[in-house]
Formats: C-alpha cells, structure tokens, sequence
C-alpha cells in the first residue's frame, strides 16, 4: 500500500498512515490491526466482555494464541494436557480459560503439548505471523520486539485487546518519531543486547516515551534478525511505545519458508518484498528527537540496580548516590543499593552470583543459546551457583538447539535444560528466586522482586549470563572467551514444510468509497446515542472529582510495584485493591505504617500525587489501573506517564493528569501532605484547592475527555464504523493479500464464514493424541 503523500515520511509515519481507517480532527485515528497474539494472562477478562456482550472475533484468522507466562517448564515427557500438569490453581485457571475461550471463538492456539508453543513474542516471528510493514499488538508490553521487522508493534491492554478481538482496529493517536542511529563496529564480545542496554542507560526509561523509536546506522543493519528483536524488546525499557527497522535483505532472507509468511518464488512473494522494499525512512524525513551512538563507546554492558537505565559497563564499579545530579536518581540510587545488597565503589566483577536464567522474550532464541554455548562448551558451572537455567524460547527453539547438540553441551556443564515459558523473567510460574538470591539474567527487566520477592536481578546478554555461570561472579565474556565476536550473524531457518493454503480470492470489487454516515461517527463534540453495531456507553463518566489525594514521592514507579506478578493470574477486573503496591504496603504480610495508603485518611484516597515522572512504566498489565481504581483512586496526576498505562487508565474511565510544571505540582503535593481535598475538574480542565481556587490548568485530549465525561464505551464507537472497516478490509485483501489468514485459517471471501485451512487444526488444546505436533 503505497502512502499517498510526498512529504518525506519515517518508516513509522508510512505503516502508520496505511492502516488507518478513519481519522478525527482531533487527530485521534482509528487504525487496522494486522496481527494479534494472544496469551492467558492479559485475555481471560477479554474474552469475557466479548461473551457479556455476544461479540465474536472479527479476524479469528488473524489471531494467533499460547500459553507462556503461567506454565511450568518442566519436562513434559508425560504431558496429556494443561489442566492435569499445572499444578498451581490460579495458573492453571487462566491456562484453561484460554483453552476454553480459543475453542469457543474458533482460534489458532499452540498449546502445551505443541512444539510451536513458546513464547508469544518469539513464536510470532518463528511462523512468519509477524511480517514487515504490519500492525502488531498484544496484550503484551514487548510486543514491541515484532518491530524488528519493520512492523509497527505494541503493547496493549486488556481493554483494547478486546476492542481489537471485537473490532480489528484500535483507537490511538500518532507517536512522535525518535531516531536512534548506531554507527562504526561493535567490538568483539559486544552483541546487541549489550547495545540496547547502552542505549536505556543513555536515554533512560523515560528517554522514548510518547515515541516510537527507529534504530538504523550500520551496527544495526550488520544485526541477524535475532539480535534486531533483542534490540527492539527492550524499546520498551527505553519508554517507548515501539521499536522499528527498516526491513532489508536480511529480514526476506529470514521470513523464507516461514509458515506463514508468503510462499518464497510466489508471485505473491515477489509483490510482498516490492512493498517491504518501499518501507524505509525517506531521505529529509522529520524525527522528534535523535541520539547518535559510536558502535565502539559499547562495551559488554550489565545492569547494577531496580531500572534498567541503572547499567554499567562490566569494567566499572558499582555506582553510589553523589554520582547522579538528579534527586529523585539519588534517592532510587540510594534504594537500589540497599535493595540489591550493594556498596558503591565495588567492582562489578566482584559480585558474586547465586543464580543464572538464560531465557524470555529479549534472549532465548537459537542464536542466544548458541552464543551462551559457545562460552560453556567444555566447562562447569562455578561449585557457588545454586541454579543454571537454559529455557528456550519456543519448541521449536528447543528442538533445534537439540539437533545441534546445546542441551548436551549445557547439561554437561551442569546446566538444567528446561522447556519453553517466560520462566523465571517474572516468576509467575514455579522458576522463581528465592530472597536475596542474586541472578545473572538475560531478561529484560530488573524491577524490585520481578523474579520473586526480594530477588536481585543483573540484566546482561547470553555470552555474559554464561560467563558468569562459569566464573560464579559477574564477569567479562572477553576475558574467558578467545574466540570473538561472540555474536552469530546468521539467522537460522526453521525447516519446514510449507503449508498449502489457496490464494485469496481478489475479484470482489473494490469499493473506495470510503464514507460513512456522519451521525454514526463517534465525534469529539457529539454526545449522540450509539447505534448500529453496538451500545456505546458502558463506563460511569468522570466529569469532576474531589477527594484526598495520597502523595507519592517516587520516580519511575512501574507497574510490577503497583501490582506484582502474582496477582495477575486473576481472571477478573475486581478485587485487587488490596494488592495495590503489594510490595511497598506489607511487610511479612504486616501493613507498612511509612507506606502512604496506610496512614489515616490516604486509606480514603481518591487522588494519587506523584512527584517523580514516568509513573506507571514496563509491563501493560491493565491490572495496574484495576488495583488503583479497585482501591479507590480514580485519577492520578504526575509530571509524566508511560504510555501503555496511561492508555489503560483511560478505558476504565479513569484520569491521568499530566502536570509538568514544578511550582503546580509542589502546590498540589502540599494540599495533599496537608490532608485536605484536591478537585479535578475535568470539565473545565482545571486542578482546584478543597476552597475551589485554581491550582493549575491541564491539557487532555479532546476525545478522550469526550469518552470519559459521558462514560462511553470504545468498543461501541468503533462498531458503528463497520463500513469503514470493512472497506479497509477489501483494499487489504486486494493490495497485501498475504494479510488473509494464510496457512493456519483463511476468511471466506464473503468476509464472514471462516474456513479451515491444512495442515493444522483450528484449535490445539493439548489433546496430543488426537492433534498434530508435526508440521
Ligand atoms: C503479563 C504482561 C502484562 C507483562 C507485560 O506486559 O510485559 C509481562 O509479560 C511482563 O513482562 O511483565
Ligand atoms: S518480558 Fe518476560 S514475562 Fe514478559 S513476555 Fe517476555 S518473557 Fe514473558
């Protein structure tokens, strides 16, 4: 789909503007989504608005669902299925919700007992389901590693998971661009995960947000399809809301033969790389912000504290307070080197490590389990560390470092050789660190108890995970290996037996008119009653609030504190207020008296005041605003947001108040250590002492205000615009047709019965004898 313009355009601006099905003055933009993963822990409460409200999926062949975040990753030589081996209730209750919601919806699911199950955001690109130019979403905040492909990829929340299951299409506003460029060599031992992590202690966790970021320069066009989704998981830590590269030669090379991705030598292959080919940055193109990068300034590059902006380089020593300017970085600096058991000044190199998981979505790929081989071949595992884990990415990662003989290689050195799961990356399932256990760590976040309560985590690359394992300290991969670089180019093929699937039918006629009722259309200004496709008011409107506001003094609170891991295996929206900020409220199951919400009136709060910015950064679990709002908080004002939070807060009719301004904000801060009441009044987009005076004013956009003030529903709005979508569609199909449900589930050309296609079933429950695990 070639954009129509001729201003020079990013490659995000071009994605962008070909999916969008209609666009608002206000510049809110209703877009189309290509592909959307699904996994059991941001769907069940999907699902079951879909039922409540006798919705269907639009594009069940579009759709492509697993389990990975609540799974065990134990052998599974006597798997029969999920309900008999998950041992844990709640994550075996949200594994089978997901079984029971595929069959139910009629989706493709790749189960336990299917070797393509794995990790959402590997398994996606191992079947071609993620390809160049697409709109990717999950429920998933590293949804942004399908960027690598030059896809516009991001993560999303529960709500919008169900918008786009029942509508294909999401409601958001244009990103700003941001330019990283990494130029020259990286030095041997260097990989890109060591980039990325260079980049965020750069940028810091804030540095892309309200952005997407495009990594270019020649470190990143030598990158193997692999190390670019390591890059582009990460963006995310950056701030961003996604990551991009321009496909090129590289990525054809890699989508070749991928089950769902165009037949290779098809004149359907041929039109698809004629597109991708068109989509790069144009020469002149306009980026918000840049940072320019000396592929040689990189150096093996490891994470200290509780963010991942707190890295190192393996050659420095830990940091303490007095070398950050920025109070609120003097006071988390302060925090982290307690949290971590660490005293500035030490050498990196001296830190001992109790454990190491080499896995998750950023570095459990093959090429990740090949460069950690490389390091352990013909080694032990130093007599100090307690657990070595290797959990592969997918089955079909497992399979081939199988065939290539790394489980030998990594057993041998004492390494456990597990099956596919996000393990230990986030201990919602058994792979958890005990207190105080300090692990070296190929994922991608290091937040305070992320892989259970009390763990330390140090963030690295699989070269340097396996370093460490061998010396039992953290540990320079350039001084114990002598081959160099570390980094394989290479991307490996799955092998695979293409699938047959029919071409699309293409002679519908295609109708470009693409206009639609205006009274129908949901409009900043209008408050007309919903019609047609669905009713539209479903959340009760926020026009003014006025209550105690809690005061927060804390920068970069992500949502793993607001709500940790272990309450996310619930299937519903409510109760969890009581796990708001688990961690910071209790102590050994005590309530924390210093916390805030457990001190007289703040147990009323309905107002949050945070000082510090980038409230509500990493994960997108929309439990986050389930447990403030569950408490009582309904809206939340801080000098910035992350973005895939602030977003959530809005669908449950919910207000993020962005006060930038320091003098505002200390004011609103006073009102509130003083006990008395803050008002927000939405209406007139003012901020108000408990005597009604003008503390500041704020901005919101308008049709978000629209929505909140009259407690409209998304999904309602976006069904009225079924024509518009379903013109979208036809061009789709006509323009890009490798789009349709290829191989796994192919729309009938009517656009409403789905058919099923060979060689897989339509659902795999785990059922091994009756379902195929070949391919
Ligand atoms: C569970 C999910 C919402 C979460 C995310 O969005 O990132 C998880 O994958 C994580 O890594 O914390
Ligand atoms: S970051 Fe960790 S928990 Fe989240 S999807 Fe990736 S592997 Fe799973």
């Amino acid at each position: 789909m070639p954009s129509a313009e001729s201003k020079p355009k990013t490659l995000y601006d071009k994605v962008f503007q070909d999916h969008i099905v209609n666009e608002q003055e206000d510049g809110t933009c209703l877009i189309y989504i290509d592909r959307h993963l699904v996994h059991e822990v941001t769907s069940p409460q999907a699902f079951e608005g879909l039922k409540n409200a006798s919705r269907t999926v639009r594009r069940p062949d579009c759709t492509l669902a697993t389990v990975d975040h609540n799974i065990p990753t134990t052998s599974r030589k006597n798997f029969k299925n999920a309900a008999d081996f998950i041992k844990e209730n709640d994550s075996r209750l949200q594994c089978t919700t997901l079984e029971e919601n595929v069959k139910d919806f009629g989706l493709t699911y790749f189960g336990m007992g299917d070797k393509r199950q794995g990790i959402v955001h590997i398994i996606g690109p191992e079947q071609g389901f993620t390809l160049p130019g697409t709109t990717v979403v999950c429920g998933d905040s590293h949804t942004s590693t399908h960027g690598a492909f030059g896809a516009l990829a991001f993560g999303i929340g529960t709500s919008e998971v169900e918008h786009v299951l029942a509508t294909q299409t999401l409601i958001t506003r244009r990103s700003k661009n941001m330019r990283i460029q990494v130029d020259g060599e990286l030095p041997a031992g260097v990989t890109s995960k060591d980039v990325v992590l260079h980049i965020i202690g750069v940028i810091g966790t804030a540095g892309g947000n309200g952005a997407v970021i495009e990594f270019c320069g020649s470190v990143i066009r030598g990158l193997s399809m692999e190390a670019r989704m390591s890059m582009c998981n990460m963006s995310i830590e950056g701030g961003a809301r996604a990551g991009m590269i321009a496909p090129d030669e590289i990525t054809f090379e890699y989508l070749k033969g991928r089950p769902l991705a165009p037949k290779y030598g098809s004149a359907e292959w041929n039109k698809a790389t004629s597109y991708w080919s068109s989509l790069k940055s144009d020469a002149g193109a306009k980026y918000d912000s840049e940072v320019f990068i000396d592929g040689k300034d990189i150096v093996p590059t490891i994470s200290w504290g509780t963010s991942p902006q707190d890295v190192v380089p393996i050659t420095g020593v830990v940091p303490g307070p007095d070398d950050f300017e920025d109070e609120n970085r003097k006071t988390s600096c302060k925090r982290a080197l307690e949290y971590m058991g660490l005293v500035a000044g030490t050498p990196m190199k001296d830190v001992v490590v109790d454990k190491v998981f080499i896995g998750s979505c950023t570095n459990a790929r093959i090429e990740d389990l090949r460069a950690a081989a490389k390091v352990v071949k013909g080694r032990k595992i130093a007599s100090n560390i307690k657990r070595a884990m290797i959990v592969p990415g997918s089955g079909l990662v497992k399979e081939q470092a199988e065939s290539e003989g790394l489980d030998k290689i990594f057993t041998d050195a004492g390494f456990e050789w597990r099956e596919a799961g996000c393990s230990m990356c986030l201990g919602m399932n058994p792979d958890i660190l005990s207190p105080k256990e300090r692990c070296a760590s190929t994922s991608n976040r290091n937040f305070e108890g992320r892989q259970g309560a009390q763990g330390r985590t140090h963030l690295m690359s699989p070269a340097m995970a396996a370093t460490a394992a061998i010396v039992g300290k953290l540990a320079d991969v350039r001084e114990h290996v002598v081959a160099s670089p570390v980094l394989g180019k290479a991307s490996p093929k799955v092998d695979v037996q293409q699938p047959k699937f029919a071409s699309p039918e293409t002679e519908d006629e295609l109708d470009r008119v693409l206009d639609f009722p205006a009274d129908n259309e949901p409009h900043a200004n209008s408050s007309a009653p919903a019609s047609g496709g669905g009713k539209s008011s479903g959340l009760p409107p926020f026009t003014t609030l006025k209550g105690i506001a809690a005061p927060l003094d804390r920068a970069n609170v992500d949502t793993d504190a607001i709500i940790p891991k272990q309450f996310l295996k619930t299937i519903k929206r409510t109760g969890l207020g009581s796990a708001l900020f688990y961690e910071l409220r209790y102590t050994d199951d005590k309530e924390n008296p210093d916390f805030v919400l457990n001190q007289g009136i703040y147990r009323d709060s309905k107002i949050l005041v945070v000082t510090g910015p980038n409230f509500g950064c990493g994960s997108s679990r929309e439990h986050a605003p389930w447990a403030l709002l569950d408490f009582g908080i309904k809206c939340i004002i801080a000098p910035s947001f992350a973005d895939i939070f602030f977003n959530n807060t809005f669908k449950n009719g919910m207000l993020p108040v962005v006060v930038s301004d320091e003098v505002a904000l200390r004011k609103i801060t006073d009102e509130a250590r003083a006990g008395r009441e803050v008002e927000v009044d939405l209406v007139n987009q003012e901020i108000k002492d408990a005597q009604g005076n003008k503390i500041t004013s704020f901005e919101v956009e308008q049709f978000r205000k629209h929505c909140l003030v009259n407690g409209l529903d998304d999904i309602g709005l976006t069904l009225q615009m079924e024509s518009k979508i379903r013109n979208f569609e036809t061009k789709r199909t006509l323009e890009t047709p490798w789009l349709d449900g290829s191989a796994y589930l192919r729309r009938d050309r009517r656009g409403a019965t789905m058919v099923e296609a060979a060689p897989v079933p339509k659902t795999n429950r785990g059922d091994v004898k009756n379902e195929p695990l070949e391919w």
